[in-house]
């Protein structure tokens, strides 16, 4: 075996057929010699691809050494699958077995093998707080953990806390509250609903800590350092597929140990001056709220429950009255009707942080808070539209997922600090199912005459005069009048929770057990407002509607007047945005 500092390299056998070794620099390489000495088929792969090395014949599943000597030695890397369809292909793990020349030879490939690894894949994550949503998709988070990913992490040496869910918002608590010291990320393990716990936690953790107001729209938040993780296992999983183009557990475990960090954009949505949410893929108002609305009440369809709500929702043909106000982004670095898309190592995302983070001091890998307090992104001139529309949705992200695989903004960056901006003005029946039928296929959705789309930075909205929330803002004073009301509606929540058979429009429409248990945690107010003219039931009811409701990343804003500001980059995941596989 021959060794300096930069090469190692030695004669190697893969069964019967004898090979070349080489690891130099950044690649693990080995390539066939035939009986004439001739070379043959290379494969070479990544150390940062190196998934573990382990001695002897290992096999994966389960984890266990077959008849083998003390001259072999197995590698386990990231294998590219070439039968996927579109432009990602899975991940799998990729596994060689190779049989040394000595004892010696073999002892130093693995030692050489794994000094490489910790060299070139400093970010790997050693230890994870895990949470696994029982109840998500099809309800198998926990398989799909314990039969997929956790035998990979074992094999790369990572260990896990496992916490499987009992209610909702116990992940966001857990990372709220708990220690966390040691962990080098978190991960999900369940759908949008699931990320977007991990999500308020992380952010809510790292302003507390960084003494920092969520509720102030203006101020700069702080970028969070704890990696996020996603094994998909829900039912849209859009940020799953946005991110990796690809909804596939074994996917998503790999690019997790290989320690891939992809920044992403984030929207806080507020009510005047109170943090209601955070959100990266959708806040969505007019269709998608009240397709979320409708689906709630099917939750034991699974994720079928979208399409069967969304057909209900299309054919009542609503349309809702509002007035949008957006902050433009700057047109000349990208706008949404390029024609690009953001792909593994994209320019615009990656050219965007130094306009992000312009106090960013990159050799103590500090944000200078007291300095940039306020960011500067919120300055420019507010535009204003007027009109009715089907439907309002911003984006962060190019929200794709399997129903919609190029999204619904589909040139939107990751992380260049803008979401778009879709205004879907009011349609004939035809026309917006031409709209929604244009996200499932390879024809332009704006391209329509009432569909308009805007980068931007910034967007508020608000109701005509008389539908508004000023409404809200008697809220106080007409509580008594309310209670009443309200303990009517309790009584029936209570009968709900017991038989949810009866949970219908004419009670209470468009919430799960989850919201109903949750409205009832957070008292009467909130459940006063169920009642009120306006509010978005069921299309089995007959009365005309004016005011809908806001689809936040799958979950429903509690307020209609509501303004959303982009946070550049503020959290990052381990994945690294779409890789492109028509690329060598
Ligand atoms: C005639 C064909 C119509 C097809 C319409 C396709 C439009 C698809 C756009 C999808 C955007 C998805 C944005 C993501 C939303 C999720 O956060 C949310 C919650 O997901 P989960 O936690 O996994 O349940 N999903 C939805 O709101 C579903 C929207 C479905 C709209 C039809
Ligand atoms: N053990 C639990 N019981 C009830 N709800 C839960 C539990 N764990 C998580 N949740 C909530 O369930 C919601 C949906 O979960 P998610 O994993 O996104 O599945 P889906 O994609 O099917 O909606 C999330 O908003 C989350 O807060
Ligand atoms: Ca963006």
């Amino acid at each position: 075996m021959e060794t300096d500092s930069v090469r190692v390299e030695s004669s190697l056998w893969i069964g019967n057929k004898r090979y070349r070794a080489f690891l130099s620099g950044w690649y693990f390489s080995w390539t066939e010699i035939d009986e004439r000495n001739r070379e043959k088929k290379t494969i070479s792969v990544p150390v940062s691809e190196v998934i573990g090395v382990k001695e002897g014949r290992v096999e994966i599943q389960p984890q266990k050494k077959v008849e083998d000597t003390d001259l072999d030695f197995t590698l386990f890397y990231v294998k590219r699958n070439s039968k996927g369809k579109g432009i990602r292909v899975p991940w799998s793990l990729g596994r060689t077995q190779f049989c040394c020349p000595s004892r010696g030879v073999r002892d130093q490939w693995i030692t050489q093998l794994r000094t490489a690894l910790k060299t070139h894949s400093p970010s790997r994550p050693h230890r994870l707080l895990v949470f696994i949503n029982p109840f998500g998709g099809k309800k198998r988070g926990k398989q799909i953990f314990h039969s997929l990913v956790a035998p990979l992490f074992e094999l790369a040496g990572i260990s896990s806390h496992v916490v499987v869910t009992e209610r909702a918002n116990q992940a966001r608590d857990y990372i709220l509250k708990k220690d966390l010291t040691g962990f080098d990320g978190v991960i999900c393990v369940g759908g949008d609903g699931m990320f977007s716990e991990l999500l308020h936690g992380v952010i809510g953790r790292t302003q507390q800590e960084a003494g920092v107001s969520e509720h102030d729209p203006t101020v700069m938040l702080q970028p969070c350092d704890l990696h996020i993780g996603i094994i998909p296992a829900g039912s849209t999983d859009c940020v799953c597929f946005t991110t990796m183009g690809i909804n596939d557990p074994v996917t998503s475990t790999l690019h997790i140990i290989i320690g891939d960090s992809q920044p992403l954009d984030v929207c806080s949505v507020h009510y005047q001056s109170t943090l209601v949410r955070y959100f990266v893929s959708m806040v969505g108002y007019g269709f998608y709220g009240d397709v979320l609305a409708e689906s709630e009440r099917h939750r034991w369809m699974g994720p079928l429950r979208y399409d069967y709500s969304g057909c209900m929702v299309y054919l009542c043909n609503r349309s809702y009255p509002g007035q949008v106000q957006y902050l433009p982004a700057d047109s000349h670095i990208s706008s949404p009707r390029d024609n690009t898309r953001c792909l593994s190592g994209c320019r615009v995302c990656s050219e965007s942080k130094e306009r992000l983070f312009p106090h960013f001091n990159s050799s103590s890998s500090l944000y200078s808070a007291n300095v940039s307090q306020y960011s500067s992104e919120l300055e420019g001139e507010w535009v204003t539209i007027e009109g009715r529309f089907k439907c309002i949705s911003l984006t962060c992200m190019s929200s794709s997922c399997p129903r919609s695989p190029k999204g619904l903004s589909p040139s939107a960056h990751l992380a260049d600090g803008t979401a778009d901006l879709i205004l879907v003005r009011e349609a004939n029946p035809l026309g917006f199912l031409t709209y929604l039928h244009r996200h499932t296929n390879t024809q332009d959705q704006f391209d329509l005459p009432f569909v308009e789309v805007y980068r931007v930075k910034a967007v508020r909205f608000s109701l005509p005069p008389g539908e508004g929330e000023e409404e809200e803002e008697e809220e106080e004073e007409e509580e008594e009048e309310y209670e009443g009301a309200d303990r009517e509606i309790q009584a029936s929540t209570e009968s709900v929770l017991e038989d949810p058979e009866k949970l219908c429009c004419s009670n209470i429409a468009g919430h799960s057990q989850q919201h109903l248990a949750e409205r009832k945690e957070r008292g009467n107010v909130a459940m006063s407002r169920v009642k009120r003219p306006g509010f978005v039931c069921g299309p089995c009811c007959t009365k005309p509607r004016s005011v809908s409701v806001w689809n936040c990343d799958g979950e429903i804003l509690p307020h209609t007047e509501i303004s959303c500001r982009v946070h550049g980059q503020l959290v990052r995941l381990f994945a690294r945005g779409i890789e492109d596989s028509t690329k060598p």
